[in-house]
């Protein structure tokens, strides 16, 4: 699914009005419906006041038609058509003229105290006040009606975007609707995969309004939100007569003393990526854990005892993960600094300390081969590109690095975000904060590595390897939920099923 910012999104409904054709009136209603039904779904309770602020643009005229929906549906309703400016778009004047023609509860100002009386007397608010048409901060009225809103207890949804919050570009003046949900129409912003947002965004969830399929296919974008179609199109496959050497040879190069979990994890991981096989290398004395835990794994017990003091890949293994629980020992910095003087590598995925020793270690990243995959999560990453000031520069960043090093920067995360050479970045859909503990990165390790060594590009094991740890960890979720799920319940839950 693309991402795109406000101003195509204008031009993709142009777009639709000419080509489909549909009438812009009737494409407002089609996303209006879109809304009401979702709505529905969400609050199904129709005796509790249901307050619905409108500006006076088309997020505006969206609002009066689906007050008029509701009501149809019986649900108790209070429109408030908010007079902050002298004029208003015509669809927004149609949906009036029908609001008020069916009698609705409407009130038309421009004074606080009024609307806030409102607010206060409402459970449900839903702010059709500006959508994906804001120019610029808000202030004045709009800024204080969304100021007595945030306020209020009321369950809050946002119709497409919140009042306050730009598409695809920083907030300037750190003030929006506190949104519980956001209904968004058929193209999800750039702005609701940003931690920084998450307080104004809620949870958020797309409907299609049916927008022109080509103009959708027409307009490039950069930025991606990752689904199961999506996924779908790259899974690897099977072919009745392959055997275990068509499907490559992973090894990974993780543990230290303490850390045998983490090769565990990771090497149980990359057992479910379809790799044909699997080696493990830890410190001599970890290398009893590994059998024990992964039979079907092989082990090269390292020569230091406790830990990683060399790392020596040959021809027959098609891909390298390094790093969790590794450590930053001299000998190990020493090993991975020769590692990465050689001439030829197979393909490589860097992880947890494998970064942190990058981090310490500048010149070394751009001896990193071509496709190289790295994986920190936002601390490592900082430590590895420096501080942002907001999220979007930190995406900035995480492109800059990716062409740094010719290849792809994972940065994890809610919507963890991935980024490649050519200045695309991918967000994932799947996953949840159960999935902040230990170990699950050291999974994804693992899986990444599988299916980099079974053949898929260094994209594509990423973007599925994210993909595939995330729906496991929604799998893991729906049967154990957040608080009791743990990184090993991931493992159990990792398939191909979409
Ligand atoms: N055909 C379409 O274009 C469709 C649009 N839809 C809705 O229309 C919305 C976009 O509509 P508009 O482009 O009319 O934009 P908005 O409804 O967001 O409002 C734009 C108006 O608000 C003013 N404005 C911008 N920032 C302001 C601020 N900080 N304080 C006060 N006024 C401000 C602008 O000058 C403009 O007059 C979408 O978010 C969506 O809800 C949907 O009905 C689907 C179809
Ligand atoms: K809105």
């Amino acid at each position: 699914m693309k991402i795109f910012p406000a101003k195509t999104i204008k031009e993709i409904d142009a777009l639709t009005i000419k080509n489909t054709p549909i009438r812009s009136i009737d494409l407002m209603e089609n996303a209006s419906r879109a809304f009401t039904l979702k709505f529905m779904s969400l609050i199904p309770d129709k005796k509790s006041k249901i307050l619905i602020l409108c500006g006076q643009g088309n997020n505006g005229g969206d609002g009066l038609a689906i007050a008029r929906l509701l009501l149809f549906y019986g649900y108790h309703v209070k429109v408030v058509n908010i007079k902050h400016s002298s004029s208003s778009t015509e669809d927004h004047q149609i949906n009036l003229k029908k609001l008020k023609s069916i009698g609705a509860p409407l009130l038309e100002t421009n004074q606080i105290k009024q609307i806030q009386k409102e607010i206060i007397s409402s459970k449900v608010i839903i702010d059709g006040m500006l959508g994906s048409g804001l120019d610029r901060p808000l202030k004045g009225l709009l800024k204080d009606i969304v100021e007595c809103a945030n306020q209020s207890s009321a369950i809050k949804f946002a119709i497409d975007i919140s009042t306050g919050l730009y598409c695809d570009s920083p907030m300037e003046s750190n003030i929006a609707f506190k949104a519980d949900h956001t209904i968004t129409f058929q193209i999800p912003k750039l702005a609701f995969l940003l931690p920084e947002n998450f307080i104004w965004v809620g949870q958020w969830e797309i409907v299609n309004i049916g927008l022109h399929k080509t103009a959708i296919d027409n307009f490039i974008s950069n930025n991606y939100y990752v689904d199961s179609n999506f996924i779908q199109n790259i899974s690897p496959s099977r072919s009745k007569f392959d055997h275990k050497g068509t499907h490559g040879h992973a090894l990974l190069v993780a543990g230290e003393k303490g850390k045998a979990g983490a090769a565990i994890l990771c090497t149980q991981a990359c057992l479910k990526s379809g790799a044909g096989l699997v080696t493990t290398q830890v410190p001599s004395k970890l290398a009893d854990f590994i059998q024990l835990s992964a039979p079907e794994a092989m082990v090269i017990p390292d020569e230091g005892i406790n830990i990683i003091s060399s790392i020596e890949p040959s021809d027959k293994h098609s891909a390298l993960g390094i790093g969790p629980g590794i450590g930053k020992d001299a000998i190990t910095v020493r090993a991975l600094k020769d590692l990465l003087s050689r001439d030829k590598l197979p393909p490589l995925i860097l992880d947890a300390d494998a970064l942190n020793i990058l981090s310490e270690h500048q010149e070394i990243l751009d001896s990193l081969p071509e496709g190289s995959i790295l994986t920190p999560h936002p601390k490592e990453f900082e430590r590895l590109a420096g501080a942002w000031n907001n999220d979007f520069e930190k995406l900035e960043l995480q492109k800059k690095l990716a062409k740094r090093i010719n290849g792809i920067v994972i940065v994890k995360g809610a919507h963890t975000s991935i980024a490649n050479s050519n200045g695309e970045l991918f967000f994932n859909s799947t996953g949840n904060p159960g999935m902040a503990k230990g170990g699950s990165g050291d999974i994804l390790t693992g899986l990444i590595t599988g299916l980099r060594a079974k053949g898929s590009s260094a994209l594509d094991a990423a973007l599925l390897g994210v993909y595939l740890h995330g729906l496991a960890g929604d799998l893991a979720k729906q049967n154990l939920n957040e608080e009791s799920m743990n990184a090993g319940d991931i493992i159990d839950f990792l398939s191909f099923n979409l």
